[in-house]
């Protein structure tokens, strides 16, 4: 188990294959998206989504996304945390430049929305969101990446411009097909309620938010 300060391992980068299930164009705010989803099986409720610009083109260097799930913060505007505040504006920054969203199922850095509410508890207690997952004996992030690298690649799509502040997501596409020709970030400034979290993702996650 990890402890506080200890280096975050790396998460592995071995690209999963994806299995498209089913698209349809979803017309939004935003403008309209090819919604793609891919799942290991047809009965799989949870597959991961990606929501393609429908003049995307997979030869230029692509605006990409990797959001993971925050059902908190993306459906229903939690301040805890910037993920709905980031997701908004990757979607506008998607359809102003073709590219795509993946909308990853690792809700929690992974860990499930049913231990993220009991990290919240103890993050209520004092603990901050590493010291958290660390309490209920859980990774710190368990996320993987592998397989959006297979969406991807499903895609057509060989460089993307990646819209991140987080050095694992970089780190992720090293060993693969998939070339990060440049990195935009993705900055939403702290609200009193998300202070301590994008505190702790600065100093104890080594994010670029700055
Ligand atoms: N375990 C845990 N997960 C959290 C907490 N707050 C938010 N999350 C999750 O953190 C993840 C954030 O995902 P992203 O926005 O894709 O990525 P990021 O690591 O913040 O990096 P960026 O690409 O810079 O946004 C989501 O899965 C959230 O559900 C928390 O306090 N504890
Ligand atoms: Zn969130």
């Amino acid at each position: 188990m990890p402890e506080h300060g200890d280096p975050i391992l790396l998460p592995p980068s071995e690209i999963s294959d994806a299995t498209r299930r089913a698209e349809a164009l979803i017309p939004t705010p935003y403008g309209t998206f090819r919604m793609v989803a891919y799942a290991g099986d047809a009965e799989d409720y949870t597959p991961h989504l990606a929501l393609v610009h429908p003049e995307m083109d997979p030869n230029s260097e692509v605006i990409v996304r990797l959001h993971s799930e925050c059902i908190t913060g993306d459906l229903f505007g939690s301040m805890r945390c910037d993920c709905g505040e980031q997701l908004d504006r990757s979607l506008r920054m998607v359809q102003a430049g073709k590219g795509v969203v993946i909308y990853l199922r690792q809700e929690g850095r992974g860990i499930g929305i049913i231990n993220k509410l009991k990290a919240y508890q103890l993050q209520d207690q004092g603990f901050d969101t590493i010291e958290a997952n660390i309490h209920l004996g859980l990774e710190v992030d368990g996320r993987h990446y592998g397989v959006a690298q297979g969406i991807l690649r499903d895609l057509g799509i060989r460089k993307i411009q990646l819209l991140t502040n987080n050095p694992l997501k970089v780190d992720s596409f090293d060993e693969g097909p998939i070339e990060v020709v440049r990195r935009l970030p993705i900055i939403v400034p702290p609200v009193q309620e998300s202070e301590a979290y994008l505190k702790t993702k600065l100093v104890g996650m080594g994010h670029w938010l700055k």
